[in-house]
């Protein structure tokens, strides 16, 4: 049994949080805000992001940073990807070099276009990260249903610690060593997932909505090995596998985010309805500049960009990624396989 702390009492730490002391560890769950840790110490529930289920009392519920990582060998960091910076900050100088780090967030940092492995690297470099990726929605863990998973560490003892401390029969985990396409297929398919929104949104069909998937898939990888990842890694569970859930389930936040953008309503309108993370808002950016950066042709990122940031009109952007320049359909990956990435 293994003390473990997670941070971030939002949707995916509070599942997991369920899902580690129904494994029998010790769970100590960091919760920033006051009166969420009150509803969840006195209620067993933690409503905005779980709705009505039950939260364990075994689960110990911290305010207090220095309580919630007493004795933790394991940190799980479970706050969105723009807020992990800072997470990771306040654990300076706070744990030892032994506690394995654990990112689960799925996003870019906007403004150094950094993976999250760079950003906890550079702020806790001793420690063994682990980045724990794949289609999981909370609101299915939360329930036990069953989920795939992947663990992929530098350190490869590290990712089977963390296979064994998440694993149960409803919680399959692979491990994996290529950490960046792992976390670029995780950060990555939200762009794509609000893309497929976007296209629910205007009321296009399940061909439209498999051609952004597939031809999605191409641009993701595409990038992905510009940046040093193994192409093999996008077709599995943190690559296809995710991108399939978020581009087709209702749980995601991100096609959510898509699909009242289709139907009309402004970003401001569409996350103030949402109220939690919307990673691909921020991923589109990162990806934009990156692709710019590396000279790799992301289409859809790119109108999805114009669209976000430029106010290009929706329908116009269908329009220009259908009557782009004629391609050889496999042309990318001739490209990826003889070319010098
Ligand atoms: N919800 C899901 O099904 C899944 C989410 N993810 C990823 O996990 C990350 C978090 O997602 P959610 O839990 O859904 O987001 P969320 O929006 O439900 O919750 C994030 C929580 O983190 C808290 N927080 C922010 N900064 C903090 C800090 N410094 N210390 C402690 N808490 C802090 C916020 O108050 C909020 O409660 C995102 O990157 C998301 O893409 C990954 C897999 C599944
Ligand atoms: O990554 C997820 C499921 O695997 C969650 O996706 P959303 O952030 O779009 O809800």
């Amino acid at each position: 049994m293994d003390t473990i702390c997670i941070m971030g009492a939002g949707s995916w730490g509070s599942a997991l949080a369920l899902l580690l002391n129904n494994n029998g560890h010790k769970v100590n769950l960091y919760v920033r805000n006051e009166s969420q840790a009150n509803e969840m110490i006195n209620t067993n529930k933690n409503s905005k992001y779980l709705g009505d289920i039950i939260i364990p009392s075994e689960i110990n519920i911290f305010t207090d940073l220095d309580s919630a990582t007493k004795d933790a060998s394991v940190i799980v960091l479970a706050v969105s990807s723009q807020a992990t910076r800072a997470a990771v900050l306040s654990l300076q100088n706070k744990i030892s070099s032994n506690v394995i780090l654990v990112n689960v967030s799925k996003g870019l940092e906007k403004g150094t276009n950094k993976r999250i492995s760079e950003v906890v690297g550079e702020l806790l470099p001793s420690n063994s990260f682990v980045v724990l990726s794949g289609p999981s929605h909370a609101e299915e863990v939360a329930v036990k249903m069953p989920t795939t998973v992947v663990a992929a560490s530098e350190n490869i003892e590290a990712a089977e610690y963390i296979q064994d401390v998440f694993s149960s029969e409803f919680f399959r985990v692979y491990t994996n060593p290529d950490v960046i396409g792992v976390e670029l297929g995780g950060a990555l398919k939200n762009i794509i997932a609000f893309g497929s929104g976007i296209i629910d949104g205007l009321g296009y069909g399940d061909n439209t909505k498999a051609g952004i998937m597939t031809r999605g898939l191409a641009e993701i990888a595409r990038l992905g090995v510009a940046l040093g990842a193994d192409i093999s890694t996008f077709a599995g569970l943190s690559g296809i596998g995710d991108l399939i859930v978020t581009c087709t389930s209702m749980h995601s936040r991100n096609r959510r985010a898509g699909i009242m953008i289709g139907q009309g309503k402004t970003l401001e309108e569409t996350l103030a309805e949402i109220q939690m993370v919307v990673e691909g808002i921020t991923a589109t950016e990162v990806a934009y500049n990156l692709a710019l950066e590396k000279n790799i042709d992301m289409p859809i990122t790119a109108e999805i960009y114009k669209v976000l940031y430029e106010g290009k009109d929706i329908k116009e952007t269908i329009k220009s990624l259908m009557t782009r320049t004629k391609k050889h359909e496999t042309e990318d990956l001739i490209h990826l396989k003889y070319s010098e990435f």
